[in-house]
């Protein structure tokens, strides 16, 4: 569909957080009109005041917007639903929501993370929960700050169906944000997934005085780490090369604005770690970690980043380790 033809929606964004408010601001500037459901009160309160101090600092919040703190309100008559809520979280969420979830409209995951105790993705946690609804994903390099003052960028929108991500796409496109679609669902959401424990590597690297060079060699090696777990998942390699994969990685990977990076700044400085905000690569190193040890999948890096959130090694030793493995062909699978 071309975006001219595109009418206004009604969109519900799950979750009042830095993305779920950037998106719901995004979806108004595409024409939709926007309820956002928040459980917490006073994210509610504030975002009917016209900010959202705890997660937007600093960025107005257009009277558009109806914030509810009640579900049910939020999802009545919507023609598209955005999960927006931590990958850990996704699931108590939809559950949730399932009783008033409008039948047949899309479920469009915008977090970016594996399900830590099962394994899941999280298309297969939807389509558990919610069989009626087909499901999308949207990702790609897009801070919540940078997307919420109207910079441009672009990302990708994704579904098993083209027909359906070329509609979600054309419908969420405005000035500033240009969205692609695809139709390799499970690629934008590996992509989405695994280059935020990336992104906290290079924090670590970074924060550990270990150089740029190291940090450039490690984001390339982790790519292939990434692209191997792909493929194992039936990922397009392509798609792994796109927006959600190569151009999250280099966002995330490369700036302090990531709270991935931030939070393996802080592991490389030794500064304590509790109280900074999601991390979602922390869960999904160790899940990510433990499907590649279970499938034979040659992840060394992320099996670093895992030991160490652990406690089990430190940055040193997993530095030792990984520039002492067996020497090979950079090519080799
Ligand atoms: N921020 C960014 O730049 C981007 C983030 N993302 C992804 O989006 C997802 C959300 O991130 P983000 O919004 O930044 O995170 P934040 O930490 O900013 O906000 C998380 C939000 O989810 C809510 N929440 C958490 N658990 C539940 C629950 N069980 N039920 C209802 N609400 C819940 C929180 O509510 P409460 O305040 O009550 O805890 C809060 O409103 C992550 O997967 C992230 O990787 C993707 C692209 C960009
Ligand atoms: O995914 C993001 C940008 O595309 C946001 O990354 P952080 O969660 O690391 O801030």
């Amino acid at each position: 569909m071309n975006r001219r033809d595109s009418v206004g929606w009604r969109v519900a964004v799950l979750g009042g957080g830095a993305w779920g408010t950037a998106l719901a601001l995004a979806m108004l500037h595409a024409g939709h009109s926007v309820r956002l459901f928040a459980r917490d009160e006073e994210t509610v309160a504030s975002i009917r005041r016209g900010e959202n101090p705890r997660y937007l600092p600093g960025i107005a919040i257009e009277p558009g917007i109806e914030a509810t703190s009640d579900v049910k309100t939020a999802l009545d008559g919507a023609d598209c639903v955005l999960a927006v809520t931590p990958a850990q979280s996704l699931r108590a969420v939809l559950a949730g929501a399932k009783p008033h979830m409008p039948k047949g409209v899309p479920i469009v995951l915008c977090a970016k993370g594996i399900e830590r105790d099962t394994g899941a993705l999280l298309s297969a946690i939807v389509e558990e929960i919610l069989p009626e609804n087909p499901v999308a994903a949207l990702s790609g390099p897009s801070f919540a700050t940078d997307v919420a003052k109207g910079l441009p960028t672009a990302v990708v929108v994704a579904a098993r169906d083209n027909g359906m991500a070329a509609n979600l796409a054309a419908r969420f496109s405005a000035q500033n944000l240009r969205c692609y679609s695809s139709d390799d669902l499970i690629g934008v959401e590996i992509g989405g997934a695994l280059k935020n424990v990336f992104a906290i590597a290079a924090g670590a690297v970074s924060g550990a005085g270990l150089g740029a060079s190291a940090q450039a060699a490690m984001v390339t090696r982790g790519f292939v780490e990434l692209r191997r777990i792909g493929a194992a998942f039936g990922a397009r390699p392509e798609t792994l090369m796109g927006l959600s994969g190569l151009g999250d990685l280099m966002l995330t990977c490369s700036s302090a604005q990531s709270r991935n990076f931030a939070y393996g700044l802080a592991l490389g400085q030794g500064k304590p770690l509790a109280g900074l905000p999601l991390a979602e690569g922390v869960p999904t190193a160790g899940i990510a970690a433990r499907i590649a040890a279970e499938r034979g999948i040659d992840a060394p890096i992320i099996a670093a980043v895992s030991a160490i959130l652990d406690g089990t090694i430190t940055i040193s030793q997993a530095v030792s380790t990984l520039m002492t493995r067996p020497l090979k062909t950079e090519t080799d699978a």
